[in-house]
């Protein structure tokens, strides 16, 4: 019984993995993300940033992939089960979306505060 409660939460990381990998594949979006998430790693390792530091730009770069990645589902979702028009369709979209504007202006005030001081 421990064996296959053990196999699933395995089956169930390996279809997370797939998420991700499908989000990267069908999003052209998610590829800037991966590039800028490979930039900002790029940066915080030649500047070597500290602990503290990397903490916040790990949390930055997680908030932003999260957002990214729920807005997705929100739209996925909705083009499926309304395809057609609807304000109310429109309301939830741009709220998701807004979600993503939230966390990308944090994200880039996180980063400014962190790497300004290392690059002057
Ligand atoms: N089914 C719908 N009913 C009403 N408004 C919609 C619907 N689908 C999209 N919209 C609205 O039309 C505008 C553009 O939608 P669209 O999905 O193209 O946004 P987008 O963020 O540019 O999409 P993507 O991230 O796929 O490029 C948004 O304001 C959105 O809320």
């Amino acid at each position: 019984m421990e064996n296959s409660y053990i196999s699933k939460r395995i089956a169930s990381f390996g279809y997370a993995w797939n998420g991700i990998v499908a989000f990267v594949r069908s999003e052209p979006h998610a590829r800037i993300h991966v590039l800028a998430t490979i930039v900002v790693v790029a940066a915080a390792c030649w500047y070597r940033i500290t602990a503290p530091e990397w903490i916040w730009t790990i949390l930055a770069i997680a908030l932003v992939w999260t957002t990214e990645m729920l807005n997705t589902v929100v739209e996925k979702m909705m083009d499926h089960l309304s395809p057609q028009l609807h304000p109310q369709v429109k309301f939830i979209k741009d709220v998701a979306a807004g979600a993503v504007l939230v966390a990308a202006i944090a994200a880039a005030i996180i980063g400014a505060v962190i790497f300004i001081p290392h690059i002057f």
